[in-house]
C-alpha cells in the first residue's frame, strides 16, 4: 500500500477546496461549511484522540490521529495558511 505523507494530503485537500465537488468531497463540503462547523470537528477529534489514546489499541489511537491530522489540514486550508505558515513555528 503506498502511503500518503502529511505534505501530499496537504497538496490533495488544497485541490479539493479550490475545485472539489461538495455532494462528493468531504473536505470541499466541510470548506463550505467554514471554520466553525470545522472547528467543531477539531475539538471532536482531538477528545478521540485522548480517549484512544487511553483507553484504545494502538491502531485505534493511530486512526483518531489521522482524523484529526486531517481535520487540522482542512482548517488551515479554510483558514489560507500554508504548511510553511505552520511550519515557521515548529
Ligand atoms: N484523510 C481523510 C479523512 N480523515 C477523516 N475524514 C473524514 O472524517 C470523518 C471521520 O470523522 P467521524 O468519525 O466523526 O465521522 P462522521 O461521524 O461521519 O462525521 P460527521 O459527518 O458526523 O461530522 C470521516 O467519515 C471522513 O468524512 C477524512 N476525509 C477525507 N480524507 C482524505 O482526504 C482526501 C480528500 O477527500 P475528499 O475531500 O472526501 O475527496 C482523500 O485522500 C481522503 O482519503
Amino acid at each position: 500500500m503506498a502511503l500518503k505523507t502529511f505534505e501530499e494530503l496537504f497538496a490533495e485537500l488544497q485541490q479539493k477546496a479550490a475545485t472539489g465537488d461538495p455532494g462528493a468531497s468531504r473536505t470541499a463540503q466541510l470548506v463550505q461549511q467554514g471554520v466553525h462547523a470545522i472547528g467543531k470537528k477539531v475539538v471532536e477529534e482531538a477528545a478521540e484522540v485522548w480517549m484512544a489514546a487511553e483507553y484504545e489499541s494502538d491502531e485505534r489511537t493511530a486512526e483518531e490521529i489521522s482524523q484529526l491530522l486531517y481535520h487540522l489540514q482542512v482548517m488551515m486550508v479554510a483558514r489560507g495558511l500554508t504548511l510553511e505558515d505552520v511550519y515557521a513555528h515548529l
